[in-house]
């Protein structure tokens, strides 16, 4: 049965290529030497006995898939520190390699616990706290939601009321709905959390406002008197995860255990407030910062799969008696999939540039200029809600391009995506997302009726809505860009005007607000839409990288602006921006980029350099040998260690047993 070598079909893909995937490597991880070192520290991971022994996760059960992904993060952890590992992006592709599969326990202390401590502590938190962090003799989560409240986070009822005589918070869940519920790692793995309470001094609530609570013992590991805590139970994904519930009896910290590098709390309970608002909020916009990214490499993985299998996958002769065909030939099939890809691309171009953007911004805002952080707050939320909204749509139709085999955890595509979907909701779910980007772009169309500047990424507000489309049979970047930003001030302007005209007969602007909800998030909608678009235009055309490369980069570049325009036509159309004959530009150009795209389509998810250890699917191998691997995993099933079961002995022979007498001539009578 054994088949060696990588697979004819997929060998004849990367022959013919018209440009070298190394290079497209080299532009996606920004340039060789960044390149070299991603396989060097990848490679030290694979290698070490300790990930390489481990068990797939598909075939443990809970409990098993917690210890596995918490043995696995805590021998990176160390493993990080050992090699000297600082660089944020280096740390992820050790770990990544490590744990490929397994979603980290002390996940939410490495992305919001420390980070939370360096941007909100004072210096002298920050000394006592973070060497324990680093030791992980502190292990800390974020424990802001509640059974009650996620969203709405003004009304988080947790409550922190000072005893200026003790100097102490007392921290108390006053009723049911209050309980902390959802906070990763918070049920066994943590023994510290922040918790985000209302703050009340002087019989005043001034909000909510961060505190360090240590929740277990550092020694035994038991609850602290006073909480109750555990693990909330299974959920659609994250296994491997431990989201907990709180409850709090009236428990009592030191005053300095709020955060309070901006708010303060003098000892005689007195509050201090910063200028600047809403800066307890940071935490959670440094994460939606990196969610593009994050949730653009889960689709680049899912399509790596799904497009060397269907170059592997022949189905059905084309013509009778003839050899039947690559999947990847139908065109149906490039309309699933290359779309798929460019939308990977375009997202982690996007998150590319969100990333620089909050770390620029950060920047500022430690020294004091917080005139940034309205836009700051748009973009993160704006990219973080179209991204994970887009690419988890892409994910599930990679899923399917791979017919049944699809649907096993061998092919790999169901597990990225139940890690993937959440990304939907946590960070603030999507829709209020998208009606934040609303409520600021509400603002920037007010500042521009006033004839206020607006900032450089909508600056094309102030176009004439009276123009019509450039596009022409040859389908110009340009004019697709200028579609983009005709359509979304378009869709901005109708659901302003909407609310002013609400407004103009009587209501208030909160009824006229929530009367228009939908057309707010069809504008934020196109406004992040366009965003993406013209991000990876700009990206492509910035790209050092040699003829071929940029062109076959470029092609998956128009065809995602081309497909989006496609696929939301009706908003393109209904001012008559475009007219009948241009769409049909668009709609050929749509069949022609498949058609220029399909040689290149193995090629460039070879580009994402992606090894088989970290993805980990039969049917994405880089050798193409995906029928002995299906059938190897089929054998691995531990249903199949004993030939005949237990349970046939438990449940089938007795009830064959009970039927067969029922049965009998003589029992029926
Ligand atoms: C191949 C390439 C290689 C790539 C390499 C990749 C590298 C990748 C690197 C790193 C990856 C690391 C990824 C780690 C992943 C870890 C896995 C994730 C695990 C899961 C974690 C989940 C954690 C959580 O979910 S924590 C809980 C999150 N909760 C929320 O988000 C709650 C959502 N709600 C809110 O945010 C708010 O309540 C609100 C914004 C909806 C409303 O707030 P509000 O009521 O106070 O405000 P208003 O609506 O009244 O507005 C008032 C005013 O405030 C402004 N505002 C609101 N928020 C902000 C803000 N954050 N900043 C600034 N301003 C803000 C708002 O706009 C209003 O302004 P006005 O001027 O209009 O008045
Ligand atoms: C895997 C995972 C990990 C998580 N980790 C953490 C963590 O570490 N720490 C933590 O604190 N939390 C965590 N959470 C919780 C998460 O942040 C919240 O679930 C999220 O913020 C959404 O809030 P919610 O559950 O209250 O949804 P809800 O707000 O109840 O949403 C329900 C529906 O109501 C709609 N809706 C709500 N408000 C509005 C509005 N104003 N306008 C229009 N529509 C609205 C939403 O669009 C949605 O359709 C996690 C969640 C998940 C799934």
């Amino acid at each position: 049965m054994a088949t060696g070598g990588v697979n004819a079909d997929l060998a004849k893909e990367r022959e013919r290529a018209t440009f070298d995937s190394e290079q497209l490597t080299n532009f996606l991880y920004r340039g060789p030497e960044k390149v070299r070192r991603k396989r060097y520290l990848q490679n030290l991971a694979i290698q070490d006995p300790v990930f390489k022994k481990a068990p797939l996760w598909a075939f443990l059960n809970r409990e098993q898939q917690y210890a596995t992904a918490l043995k696995k993060h805590l021998h990176a952890y160390r493993r990080i520190q050992e090699l000297g590992i600082t660089e944020p992006v280096e740390k992820f592709y050790y770990r990544e390699a490590a744990a490929p599969h397994e979603n980290s326990p002390i996940g939410l202390h490495e992305s919001m616990f420390i980070p939370t401590i360096e941007k909100q502590a004072t210096e002298e938190q920050k000394r006592k706290w973070l060497p324990l962090c680093h030791s992980l003799k502190m292990i800390g989560t974020y424990a802001q939601t509640e059974l009650g409240h996620g969203t709405f986070i003004r009304g988080l009822e947790t409550t922190a009321t000072y005893d200026p005589v003790a100097k102490e918070f007392i921290l108390s869940t006053p009723k049911l709905t209050a309980m902390k519920y959802w906070p990763g790692n918070l049920g066994k793995t943590t023994n510290h959390c922040l918790v985000m309470a209302q703050l009340i001094t002087k019989g005043k609530n001034h909000g909510i406002h961060m505190f360090m609570l240590q929740t277990r013992d550092m020694e035994t590991h038991q609850p602290l008197p006073g909480i109750e805590l555990g693990d909330i139970g299974p959920k659609f994904g994250f296994f491997d995860n431990d989201n907990g519930y709180m409850i709090l009896k009236d428990v009592r910290i030191p005053r300095e255990n709020m955060f309070m590098r901006y708010y303060k709390v003098l000892e005689d309970g007195t509050y201090v407030t910063p200028p600047g608002d809403r800066l307890n909020y940071l935490s959670m916009v440094l994460l939606r910062s990196a969610i593009t990214s994050m949730i653009g490499q889960h689709l680049s993985q899912a399509c790596i799969i799904a497009i060397r299998y269907s170059a592997v996958r022949r189905q059905t002769e084309i013509s009778p008696g003839g050899e039947e065909a690559q999947v990847l030939d139908y065109q149906t099939q490039q309309y699933k999939l290359f779309p798929a890809l460019a939308t990977s691309y375009a997202m982690l171009m996007a998150g590319r540039f969100m990333y620089d953007f909050y770390l620029k911004t950060t920047a500022q805002i430690e020294k004091g200029d917080l005139g940034t952080m309205p836009q700051l707050h748009a973009l993160s939320a704006g990219l973080k809600a179209f991204s994970t909204w887009e690419c988890t749509a892409a994910i599930e139709v990679c899923r399917m391009s791979c017919g049944g085999h699809g649907y096993s955890h061998a092919s790999g595509i169901p597990k990225i995506y139940v890690d993937a979907t959440p990304g939907c909701t946590y960070e603030g779910e999507n829709t209020v997302m998208m009606l934040q980007v609303a409520r600021f772009l509400m603002k920037m169309y007010t500042n521009l009726q006033k004839g206020q500047e607006l900032p450089s990424f909508v600056q094309y507000m102030t176009k004439s809505l009276d123009t019509k489309s450039c596009m022409k049979e040859e389908v110009a970047p340009k004019c697709l860009v200028m579609a983009y930003e005709h359509r979304a001030s378009r869709l901005i302007k109708a659901a302003a005007d909407a609310i002013q005209a609400m407004v103009m007969s009587g209501s208030s602007p909160q009824e006229a607000w929530n009367k228009n909800t939908v057309p707010l998030t069809w504008a934020a909608l196109a406004f992040c839409h366009m965003f993406v678009v013209k991000n990876f235009f700009e990206m492509v055309e910035d790209a050092k990288m040699d003829g071929q490369t940029k062109a076959a980069f470029m092609a998956l570049c128009k065809l995602y602006a081309v497909n989006g325009v496609i696929t939301h036509l009706g908003e393109f159309i209904q001012d008559g921006y475009l007219n009948n004959q241009q769409v049909q530009y668009i709609q050929k150009s749509l069949l022609d980029l498949l058609a220029e795209i399909r040689p290149n389509a193995v090629a460039l998810v070879d580009a994402f350099d992606y090894p088989d250890a970290i993805l980990q699917s039969c049917l994405g191998r880089y050798d193409g040998q995906v029928y002995q691997a299906l059938y190897d995993f089929a054998k691995s099933s531990p249903l199949n260690e004993k030939e005949v079961l237990d349970s046939f002995f438990d449940y089938v022979k007795p009830v064959q047993q009970e039927l067969e007498a029922m049965n009998q001539p003589m029992a029926r009578l």
